[in-house]
């Protein structure tokens, strides 16, 4: 059975058909990628799957529940977490306090209840303090723990950002551009850490890129979008021979 299963998904902004008619799956532990030209509805689809946007027509349903229409934290805390275009850190925070915030959402006592120290959460603290430091030295930057956050390179910025959305333990990761802002040696960077997330934790991994050398190393299958449609998906290599998708990125 397919981990995440979009059938017949669509979303219309007044006149305009952003996604049409999309669907495909994602099976448990694989990296697939969704490309298309600017405008293709990548975004779009990203914000229906993580219940930011409601669709218009179509489901969504993950590790066999339906979860079509579900607020955006309850399908966090189901077990899918997500990044972002544009990065979004907490400034005036450590990079370690970055991370654990990603996890309150799924831990007992609660963001608030933390800050305002109750006793009773010492103890789920530490366990998220600690937790938090591994996912910072699976992604290498566990000497960066005391750091101010916002104050660091752009690639490690990146960095922190994937271990927040690690900190929630999803079954399921959304990458909405991780290579996006990134020189080429960062953007090979990222690449190794999302492979190592899946390799490592098992983690199935659904990113938007535009950095095809990224998508095609390391992806299993692509999913191509224009115009609000798929018009293709395949393994990298069919992708890349695939006629349609090279008119629609020569047409760029
Ligand atoms: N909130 C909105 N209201 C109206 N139109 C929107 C909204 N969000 C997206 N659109 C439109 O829907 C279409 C798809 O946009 P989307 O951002 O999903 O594309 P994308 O493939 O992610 O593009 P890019 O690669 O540039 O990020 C575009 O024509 C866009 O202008």
């Amino acid at each position: 059975m397919a981990l995440l299963d979009v059938a017949h998904l669509g979303k219309t902004f007044g006149g305009l058909q952003a996604v049409s008619d999309v669907s495909f799956t994602v099976d448990s532990k694989k990296i697939k990628a969704v490309i298309g030209p600017n405008g293709a509805g990548k975004t779009t689809l990203f914000n229906l799957i993580t219940g930011t946007l409601a669709p218009s027509a179509g489901s969504v349903q993950f590790n066999g529940r339906d979860i079509t229409g579900w607020k955006p934290h309850r399908i966090a805390a189901r077990g899918v977490a997500r990044t972002f275009q544009n990065i979004k850190l907490f400034a005036g925070m450590s990079v370690l306090e970055n991370v654990m915030v990603g996890r309150h959402v799924r831990s007992h006592g609660g963001f608030l209840a933390s800050m305002l120290r109750l006793p009773w959460i010492g103890a789920e603290e530490r366990t998220i303090r600690r937790d938090a430091m591994e996912r910072l030295e699976l992604l290498g930057i566990d000497h960066l723990a005391e750091a101010d956050a916002t104050s660091l390179a752009f690639g490690q910025q990146r960095a922190v950002e994937l271990a927040r959305a690690l900190a929630l333990e999803p079954e399921l990761l959304l990458l909405d551009e991780p290579a996006a802002g990134l020189n080429i040696y960062e953007t090979a960077e990222i690449g190794r850490l999302i492979a190592s997330i899946r390799a490592e934790l098992g983690i199935t991994v659904l990113l938007v890129e535009h950095d095809m050398s990224l998508v095609m190393d390391i992806s299993d299958e692509i999913v191509v979008l224009s115009f609000g449609k798929k018009i293709a998906e395949d393994v990298p290599e069919a992708i890349q021979r695939n006629d349609e998708v090279i008119k629609v990125y020569l047409g760029e």
